[in-house]
């Protein structure tokens, strides 16, 4: 326990107190700055956190929670490849991928940085070969599109970026293929032609069963087409395990490796990102890295104050740890980024979802908090009602392009930015009863009618929000984002004394459904045949039997 941080933490929950005396509309009137004092801009990017109920004491004592849990030690640690995955024994350093090329890293006595190059000069030569036809399918043809079979990590990082950078895409069509269910592959590949199709078999481990299995049937569907012999040849693998890729039998040549210190929910930046690569070409994916270095320098370098992922954090423990608001709203309004809330759904709770710290204890408060969200405006026409007048309070995080790729379209821009603004506007300032009953009046509502609807149309307000607002969505402000939400979660992961990067949360699961197989297997055990599958408990014996019978 860090008596250190408790003292904070103890201080956070009197301001709070304080703080409620007072509504954030009250705090703008007392303060004709709020805006500039509580908005960090950083060359392209703004965050806008006014709008969040704190005051300048909160930021102090933000200060002091950073000393307490020495952060900026911690993050050296980091950036210098300190083994901080403390589970598995690796150090953390995704950062290195989008690092500047001509410095070093030393792990386990070894420059890393010269590796680093290497890759990406390799993804590059491959790129441009497959990009400008000098490599061919096996019938000679162009590549017109590329599958990315992967999952979590070696999915949603490759899915969401691809469809955040479209105005980008000057290179084949990528599709994605993630889950196991059979009807993700059968819809994928019956609309492509083999011949013209490139696989790229995306998996850290190489033995992820969605992956395998979805490689398997990517690989007998195109040996139906081009014959096994020539299957190869429409084939990449990207992975950190070579040994296992060589049993699948993909041509050395086609392999893209990375490291160990590459946690999957981090691996954008690596060879997992070659189908990004491939959609948008070299020089764009050196400026997604670029951008992502930059936030990187910002988080080493910022005071807390003015320090983006810092302060981000530090709002997350005030939400969750001091205001007891458990989930977080992430809302785009950028519909290239609808996939941008799965992608921190990763990041954030497979990082953070513990209840152990790094000192094998039990958390002392809550952690993980769970993140949701998707594209505004089309999530105001769902779930915003619960927003705005639901019993939970859910910060929100709005994102915003000020500029958008489509010329001509200023009509549907302007009303994408004032929905946005409105939205936050609304949260905060809310509507009370009073005025609700004079505005129903005044649209000629008998004063009864309107004392009765107006609870109803009442808005609590003083709901918390802060907005990220960008100046277009291109390769490298994309790269800042990501940076940002990941700085963000390793911040709440030191606070609350966690290691980020590991993942046991998963593993207990995937054991269970591998027993699990073996009881759809009529022929392996007699035990099936009976009805009863050994072991299993009654819900899961009851479930196994009424599919039984549906399948019959
Ligand atoms: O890249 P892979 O080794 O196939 O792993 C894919 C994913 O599966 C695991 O179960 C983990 O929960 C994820 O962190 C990982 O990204």
């Amino acid at each position: 326990m860090n008596e250190k941080r408790t003292v904070v933490f103890n201080n956070l929950r009197q301001l709070k107190n304080r703080l409620d005396r007072l509504t954030m509309s009250e705090l703008f009137a007392l303060n004709p700055n709020r805006f500039d004092d509580f908005s960090i801009k950083y060359d392209d990017l703004l965050l806008d956190y006014s709008k969040n109920h704190i005051d300048k004491d909160v930021i102090n004592a933000f200060k002091d929670l950073a000393k307490a849990i020495n952060l900026k030690e911690k993050i050296n640690d980091m950036f210098t490849g300190k083994k901080i995955n403390i589970t598995e024994n690796r150090a953390v350093l995704h950062i290195a991928l989008r690092n500047d090329i001509n410095s070093s890293i030393i792990v386990d006595g070894k420059d890393i940085m010269p590796d680093v190059k290497q890759s990406l000069e390799k993804m590059e030569i491959f790129v441009n070969a497959i990009r400008n036809g000098e490599i061919l399918s096996s019938s000679g043809e162009k590549f017109t599109d590329v599958i990315n079979i992967g999952i979590g990590g070696s999915h949603l990082g490759p899915e969401m970026v691809t469809k955040a950078l479209k105005p980008y895409h000057d290179g084949p069509k990528i599709h994605f293929v993630s889950n196991i269910d059979p009807s993700h592959i059968y819809d994928v590949i019956n609309s492509l032609d083999p011949k013209k199709t490139l696989v790229l078999i995306a998996s850290k481990t190489f033995t992820t069963i969605e992956t395998m299995t979805n490689a398997k049937s990517a690989w007998k569907w195109m040996s139906k087409s081009v014959g096994e012999e020539n299957a190869g040849e429409h084939f990449v693998a990207i992975s950190t395990a070579l040994d296992k890729i060589k049993e699948f039998g993909i041509r050395d040549d086609r392999v893209f490796g990375y490291w160990d210190w590459v946690g999957g929910r981090y691996s954008i930046w690596s060879s997992i990102g070659l189908c990004v690569i491939l959609a948008i070409g070299m020089n764009n994916f050196r400026e997604f890295l670029k951008g992502a270095h930059e936030m990187d320098e910002h988080f080493l370098n910022e005071p807390v104050e003015n320090n983006m992922p810092v302060i981000l954090g530090f709002l997350g423990i005030w939400h969750i740890n001091i205001c007891n608001y458990v989930t977080r709203a992430i809302l785009p309004y950028d519909q290239r980024l609808n996939a941008f809330p799965s992608y921190i759904q990763q990041l954030d709770m497979e990082s953070n979802g513990k209840s152990i710290t790094s000192d094998g204890e039990n958390v002392s408060e809550k952690t993980g908090v769970i993140v949701w969200g998707a594209a505004g405006t089309n999530s105001q026409h769902s779930f915003f009602q619960l927003l705005h007048q639901g019993s939970e309070i859910v910060p929100c995080e709005f994102m915003l392009a000020a500029n958008e790729h489509e010329e001509g379209m200023k009509e549907h821009k302007d009303l994408l930015i004032a929905n946005c603004l409105a939205q936050s506007q609304a949260l905060m300032v809310g509507r009370s009863i009073q005025e609700v009953i004079r505005i129903l009046k005044k649209r000629g509502v008998p004063h009864e009618e309107a004392i009765r609807l107006a609870p109803h149309r009442k808005f609590m307000g003083n709901r918390p929000s802060s907005t990220i607002l960008y100046k277009k969505l291109d390769p490298k402000t994309l790269g800042k984002i990501i940076a940002l939400y990941e700085h963000r979660v390793f911040v709440e992961g030191i606070t609350w004394n966690l290691d980020s990067f590991d993942q046991w949360g998963v593993e207990l699961g995937k054991e269970l459904a591998s027993d699990m197989l073996t009881c759809l297997d009529e022929s392996s055990d007699s035990k099936n045949k009976d009805n009863n599958y050994g072991e299993q408990d009654a819900s899961t014996v009851g479930l196994l039997n009424a599919i039984k019978s549906f399948q019959e």
